[in-house]
């Protein structure tokens, strides 16, 4: 199996193809040889020795194992087909661990020089596609070892002093979280950037604001559309927060204990760009909180992702007809000619379901762990994975969707009339008149079923009919009727009133530095 080059915004595939996996020397010999399931399967990470015969390769730890694994443990127990995507960061706390080993004297700086040379060589290799991932060698670490070892010889066995891959898997884990957030700000940013150019164009648009998704009060689609930002934001935020806890370093705690060398952990965390090293070694190897925080991050995001997909679906439907997707954004059917379905938006509701379902997993696979590592927690990287995929993808289609949807000002305004949602400004105008709200509120009620059995919009009662209902009501209450006038009696800080909404576009394309 090789790796190829990539980036987490273009996300790679969490396995890569299975023609791709290479087995060591002999299984192709093997195969040949026996095609028998039971037989091929031990054939797998064996090697073929000069007569042969077949010799499993020694592992790195094998030093008191007179025997192998079986084939099926080796399956069951190796990481290598998705812990492959680790390999930068393992190879950057390798470097980091090899200069401080070098600097505290315990390894010399020539063979400092020389694993640094050759993990550069092996990084190179590994972007290239050239680099043979091992199943037998059962993780990254294992595998850029032992490649290592083979590279340069004796220096490469140095380089595992004073560390495990206890404290190894979860150094790169927490650089990996490190720039997967960063990531995911990036995206995160983007969408509120297109939800922002979206609502500049619509300044004006009133539509149906709904509770209980039946008809409520007006608000200006603008409004609509930056509490989609507001909610985002905290996405970030939370993102953020969590980040900071992330950037700790563990690389040092050693399988749990620490180490009796004499080693600088404060070096090894500088170099790494993290905050400090983590105080407690059992602490450092043990938890993966930071990963339940990352994940029940992504899981909160995914869920507001998922509302406006929700939303956005049924607006494009023929029944709402309040906004229509670019072809772009689209799919069709494959047997009803006619169709053009908002799939992408459907998607991105469907996937927040797989982040859920990641932060879940990890959740449940953590709590039953005692202290310290336990191998249980190889468990935590696909789920990882698959959530940050999920959400940097349910991000760029968000991004393109809004990019790429047009509001129907005509439908909108059409069923604007619909549902009576000038009747709470109509009950804001009694109190204006002095009328205690419960009061008002039953006046508009009784008012609103007047309406029901003419048949007939609150702007069409005329003077007598409202007068009928309660002498209160003057000539005046015709400027508090109809949508456009319920709309501009809001004046609130953070309400729907334009004067309001006008401003805080003005703040988020400020805040977002999009240009006037
Ligand atoms: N096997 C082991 N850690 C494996 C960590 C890497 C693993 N692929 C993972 O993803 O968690 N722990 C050994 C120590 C070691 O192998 O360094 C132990 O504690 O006995």
């Amino acid at each position: 199996m090789a790796a190829t080059s990539h980036s987490l915004l273009s996300p790679a595939p969490t396995s890569l193809p299975r023609a791709r996996i290479t087995f060591p020397v002999a299984r192709a010999v093997a195969l040949r040889r026996r095609p028998s399931f039971p037989a091929v399967a031990a054939a797998v990470s064996s090697m073929a020795s000069s007569d042969g015969e077949e010799k499993k390769e020694t592992k790195l730890w094998g030093g008191r194992f007179e025997e192998g694994v079986t084939d099926a443990v080796e399956r069951f127990t190796e990481s290598i087909s998705y812990d492959w995507q680790l390999y930068k960061y393992d190879i950057m706390g390798s470097k980091a661990h090899a200069s401080m080993l070098a600097a505290q004297g315990l390894i010399t700086t020539g063979d400092r020089d020389i694993i640094l040379e050759g993990l550069d060589q092996i990084e190179k290799q590994i972007q290239d596609g050239k680099f043979e991932w091992r199943k037998d060698r059962e993780d990254v670490h294992m595998n850029i070892e032992a490649a290592l070892i083979e590279k340069v010889g004796e220096p490469a066995k140095k380089l595992h002093t004073a560390r495990s891959r206890n404290d190894q898997i979860v150094t790169d884990l927490r650089l990996w979280c490190r720039d997967a957030i960063d990531k995911i700000l990036i995206r995160i940013k983007q969408f509120q950037v297109s939800l922002v150019l979206l609502a500049s164009k619509y300044v004006d648009l009133i539509v149906p604001g709904y509770t209980h998704l039946q008809r409520a009060q007006p608000v200006l689609l603008p409004h609509l559309l930056l509490s989609y930002v507001e909610q985002l934001e905290r996405d970030a935020g939370r993102l953020l927060d969590c980040r900071e806890r992330v950037n700790f370093c563990p690389l040092g705690a050693c399988a749990l204990a620490g180490t009796g060398l004499p080693i600088d952990r404060f070096k090894t965390a500088k170099d790494l760009k993290f905050t400090a090293p983590m105080k407690n070694s059992i602490d450092a190897v043990s938890d993966r909180d930071f990963v339940l925080e990352f994940l029940a991050a992504n899981s909160i995001a995914a869920i507001h992702l998922s509302r406006i997909g929700e939303e956005w679906v049924l607006w494009a439907s023929e029944e709402f007809g309040f906004l229509t997707p670019s072809d772009k954004v689209s799919t069709g059917s494959s047997i009803m000619p006619q169709k053009k379905n908002p799939d992408p938006m459907e998607l991105v509701r469907g996937k927040s379901a797989r982040v859920v379902g990641d932060l879940m997993t990890v959740l449940v696979l953590c709590k039953g762990l005692p202290q310290a590592y336990n191998r249980d927690l190889q468990e935590d990287k696909e789920p990882l994975f698959d959530s940050v995929k999920a959400i940097l993808g349910m991000l760029e289609v968000c991004s393109e969707f809004a990019q790429n949807i047009s509001f129907n000002s005509k439908r909108i305004q059409s069923s604007l009339p619909a549902g009576y949602l000038d009747a709470t400004t109509l009950a804001d105008y009694l109190v204006k008149k002095g009328v205690p709200f419960r009061t008002s509120h039953e006046i508009v009620g009784r008012c609103v079923a007047l309406c029901v059995s003419k048949n007939c919009q609150l702007t069409e009662l005329e003077m007598h009919d409202l007068k009928a209902v309660h002498p209160v009501f003057e000539a005046d209450v015709y400027a508090y009727l109809g949508v456009e006038n319920a709309v501009n009696k809001f004046i609130s800080y953070g309400s729907t009133g334009s004067e309001q909404v006008k401003k805080q576009l003005e703040d988020w394309r400020l805040q977002l530095g999009i240009n006037p």
